[in-house]
């Protein structure tokens, strides 16, 4: 990889300029020291070096980064126009607040939590059953989905009654490319101890373990697939003209508010994962980060981004108003040592003292429901919940499905926890394992995206360095410019 001190060898004139002042620095400096004047050599080459260092910094790739920023000329002080400030809307804390509690609390606990087996390994139905439009063609028969580990490694609980199906390199039924197939590996095994409770806001019976299989996450990491086009567009088209219209300016129900920008901010963190980890060169198999995609599909609208801080306080809530049930829960792969880990990592970020005194109450879900027609209402939302929770077995791409499935279970956990629990009539709260490791997995995805938001710097940033003349792929894709999570997954070649 390149250092950071990487020249942009796209700009030869400020280059050339660049080192003629240096050799111009040295002769002066060179000719004062011959004739004896230290004094003045020395302030020669203090004035040249700061002349040099700016010089340097308008040339090299970390001239945007944020802790150069004062570096940066006053023409560009209009970046600042599209900072994000203040509250995050409907929320109960600031922008400024989210980042750096994420940053330095959040993002590293999560990064570590979701390696651990407990929370690495997914039940899921991959099966495609589309209840919407099954002629659609793109998503195909259940067979498609085929177990490829071992039959010893599954546990005994949860073995499925065949384990037989097409064979792995069969992609008939993948729409798109081979990465979007699934890999199904597991190492490790033994679960139990969690109840059988079905959650009322997604599709899928999570007490029927008949046709769900295990992934690792770990082998599964969410990017670029290749999943695009018409089939793409009708599950987004349907989720968001069918299930969770946008409300326009005067739109007063704060619930149907609630639910696009969950949706909405769920969109923002696939497409930012989309963008993070994309495939750049097919023939290379080169795999990279993509900057423009990112900026066009999110940076560029505000409204993405402030969903997407959205999403991430809505979910970060559900998890702090769980910290008591999250505290007692048995986290129990088999892997006593790593068992351990996993729930000191949940004690250490539902008790961190820095993210309570930061951001006390992410977001206050007592607002909802208030007025007569609350429960009415809430059964409305809960149905479009439910619809697009069952939109995702329309997913025609087998690893979208699965990020897509888990995502929206972790959105489905996060609302039953905040509304459908001590409510007249309803019980304690209690989740499944699945819906616990779906809900950590979720925040880290959405904690993710917020790093990447922070690391490429604000919208209008990106305009400045997109607006530069094209650079070769490798000044493009600098290391300083890709999100720390990116580096550290394990299936991106460096
Ligand atoms: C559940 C699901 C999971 C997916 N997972 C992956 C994946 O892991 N890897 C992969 O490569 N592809 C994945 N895809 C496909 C991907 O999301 C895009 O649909 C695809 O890349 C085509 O993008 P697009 O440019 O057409 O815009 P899309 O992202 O498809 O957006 C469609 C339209 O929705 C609107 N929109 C976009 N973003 C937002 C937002 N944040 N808020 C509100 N409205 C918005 C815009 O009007 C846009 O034109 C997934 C699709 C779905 C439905």
């Amino acid at each position: 990889m390149e250092s950071a001190l990487h020249i942009d060898s796209t700009k030869p004139r400020e280059i050339s300029l660049y080192a003629k002042l240096m050799v111009e620095i040295e002769i002066t400096s060179k000719k004062l020291s011959h004739g004896g004047d230290k004094k003045r050599m020395w302030r020669w080459k203090m004035v040249g070096a700061l002349i040099a260092v700016l010089l340097a910094t308008s040339l090299t790739p970390w001239r945007h980064s944020r802790r150069f920023s004062f570096l940066r000329s006053p023409c560009r002080c209009s970046e600042d126009s599209h900072k994000y400030t203040g509250i995050v809307e409907d929320c109960c804390c600031d922008y400024e607040t989210v980042d750096s509690v994420n940053e330095a609390v959040l993002y590293p606990l999560l990064q570590d939590l979701v390696t651990t087996p407990f929370f690495r390994y997914f039940k899921v139905k991959l099966w495609c059953d589309c209840p919407f439009w099954p002629d659609d063609g793109m998503c195909r028969l259940r067979d498609c989905s085929v177990c490829e580990c071992p039959e010893h490694e599954f546990p005994e609980a949860f073995k499925r009654p065949s384990l037989h199906g097409l064979a792995k390199d069969d992609l008939i039924c993948q729409e798109g490319k081979p990465e979007a197939a699934v890999d199904r590996t597991l190492d490790t095994k033994v679960f139990r101890g969690w109840p059988e409770v079905d959650n009322p806001w997604t599709n899928d019976d999570e007490t029927d373990n008949n046709e769900m299989t295990y992934v690792n996450l770990q082998l599964n990491p969410e990017r670029y697939t290749g999943y695009t086009g018409p089939s793409a567009r009708r599950i987004w088209d349907a989720v968001y003209s069918e299930n969770c219209p946008k409300y326009s300016s005067g739109e007063s129900c704060q619930e149907k508010k609630v639910l696009y920008k969950l949706i909405s901010g769920l969109h923002s963190s696939i497409s930012i994962h989309i963008a993070a980890d994309y495939l750049l060169d097919e023939t290379t198999n080169q795999w990279g980060a993509n900057l423009e995609l990112m900026h066009d599909r999110v940076l560029k609208h505000p409204e993405r981004v402030q969903n997407l801080y959205f999403t991430f306080l809505f979910v970060l809530r559900a998890v702090t108003k769980a910290a008591s049930y999250l505290e007692q829960a048995e986290y129990d792969s088999g892997n006593h040592v790593e068992d351990l880990k996993a729930h000191s990592l949940i004690r250490q970020l539902i008790h961190n003292p820095k993210l309570q005194a930061a951001c006390p109450l992410p977001f206050d879900e007592a607002k909802l429901w208030q007025g007569q027609s609350g429960p009415e209402l809430k059964q409305q939302i809960q149905k479009q919940f439910r619809n697009i929770s069952a939109l995702m077995d329309c997913v025609g791409c087998e690893k979208c499905r699965l990020w897509g499935k888990l995502q929206v279970l972790g959105l489905g956990t996060a609302l039953k926890i905040l509304f459908s629990v001590d409510t007249p009539g309803r019980r304690h709260l209690q989740l499944q394992r699945n819906e616990v490791i779906a809900l950590m997995n979720l925040l880290n995805r959405l904690s993710e995206s917020l790093k990447s938001v922070t690391d490429m710097g604000s919208s209008a940033a990106m305009d400045v360095l997109l607006s530069q003349p094209p650079l070769q792929t490798n000044s493009l894709i600098h290391e300083s410019w890709l999100p720390h999570w990116w580096k550290k997954m394990p299936m991106s070649p460096s």
